[in-house]
């Protein structure tokens, strides 16, 4: 129904889509998911046109959007779309509103379009309030106004921007049970929306989308209980991570300390957890940073909210020596820290398996990676932890 190719959106320097593609098919239920400012919004607003896209193409029903010769109030037309901030006719009744769309746009006669106009206040549960104006009416109430709106004009999908991050905590459930019931209707719908419980459980597929693509997508079952990309992982399992980038053993290590110690005091981890994460790292760092000319090392510290785990990531590039001395593949393994070297004792990673699990260790597409689980330790003095 509607084909996505290459779409591309800057403001200014700033590319907010990076090379879009995906294709929607009529009857699907797609939620947009991602974390703030990855592009969600301006995704929908160009597939409709309200934004310009910089490039790519909007194919709908084999017509492209973009073309030069485009029918685009046509092609538009077939699209509604919900806002986040309702965006009603605030000098007009709920009945107008919902009236005046298909009467000036499509040229319904009047009667016509309150007789539709009233089924589809009804149908949003709001048949008792077709002579009240906007400012009359509650957030969720408005908002449902805006679907029946959006409905009078035949669409033949919505695009709903975020239809309940408007709304009173209270009032969001009137909102989802309406796109709910269209959804069991078989309306096609994409849904840019910061509810997961109602994504998961509505559409027929996700796509996440993060600094600008797509990410990863697949069926809610899938992308929320066995998400297969990294960061798609840490957003569903709401992940919260600092980040570093080393070069060598000059990097600040008491700026790294205090990060630290912030970062565990935040998410409420103990004191004793933050020092062991201290000398696991400090262990890792003396194991990968002991072999001279190597790239820099990529670290991260993550917690999951979710399933309060603590890990920390580890990933470098090969060294060109070990690429000329090893193949590609797991042979180019001696970049994992924790391997045993020719003149080590061991104790190091004796050290880091006394703090921690080892969950992963791969060198794939050219990158090592060593992935170690924190344990949480009790506070010192409680009689417990490591
Ligand atoms: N009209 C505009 N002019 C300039 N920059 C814009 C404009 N609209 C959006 N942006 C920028 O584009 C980026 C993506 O914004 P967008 O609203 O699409 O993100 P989002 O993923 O929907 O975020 P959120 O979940 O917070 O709504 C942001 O950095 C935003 O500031």
């Amino acid at each position: 129904m509607i084909r996505v190719e290459h779409l591309s959106k800057r403001f200014g320097d700033l590319e907010v889509l990076k090379d879009v593609s995906v294709e929607i098919q009529a009857g699907e239920v797609i939620s947009i998911i991602g974390p703030s400012g990855t592009g969600k919004s301006t995704f929908l607003r160009c597939l409709n046109l309200l934004d310009q896209p910089s490039g790519g193409h909007i194919v709908v029903d084999g017509q492209d959007l973009m073309a030069p010769d485009a029918d685009v109030p046509a092609l538009r037309r077939r699209m509604g779309m919900v806002f986040q901030a309702f965006n009603l006719f605030a000098h007009l009744t709920a009945l107008e509103n919902v009236t005046i769309g298909p009467m000036r746009l499509l040229g319904r006669p009047e009667a016509e379009a309150r007789a539709r106009g009233r089924e589809l206040l009804g149908m949003v549960g709001l048949a008792d309030k077709a002579d009240a104006f906007p400012d009359e009416l509650s957030g969720g109430q408005q908002q449902r106004v805006a679907i029946a709106r959006c409905l009078s004009m035949d669409p033949e999908i919505i695009l709903f921007d975020e239809p309940t991050s408007a709304l009173d905590p209270t009032m969001v459930s009137e909102v989802l049970a309406v796109i709910r019931r269209l959804a069991r209707e078989g309306m096609t719908m994409a849904i840019v929306t910061h509810e997961m419980d109602f994504a998961r459980d509505v559409s027929t597929r996700v796509l996440y989308m993060d600094q600008g693509v797509i990410y990863e997508q697949g069926p809610p079952s899938q992308l929320f209980e066995a998400p297969q990309r990294e960061r798609t992982r840490d957003f569903i399992h709401k992940v919260r991570s600092l980040r570093w980038h080393i070069a060598d053993d000059r990097f600040d290590r008491y700026a790294m300390v205090g990060q630290i110690e912030r970062f565990c005091e935040k998410h409420v981890l103990t004191k004793k957890t933050a020092r062991n994460t201290e000398l696991v790292i400090e262990e890792l760092l003396a194991l990968a940073l002991g072999r001279a000319q190597q790239p820099p090392i990529a670290l991260t510290l993550a917690y999951s909210e979710r399933n309060k785990t603590l890990e920390l990531r580890y990933e470098r590039a090969p060294a060109p020596q070990d690429l000329s001395a090893a193949p590609q593949g797991p042979s180019a393994a001696p970049q994992d820290p924790l391997a045993a070297g020719e003149d080590d004792d061991g104790l190091g990673r004796k050290l880091i398996e006394h703090y921690a699990d080892v969950i992963d260790s791969e060198a794939r597409d050219g990158i090592s990676r060593l992935t170690l689980r924190i344990r949480h330790a009790a506070e010192e003095g409680n009689g417990a932890g490591a």
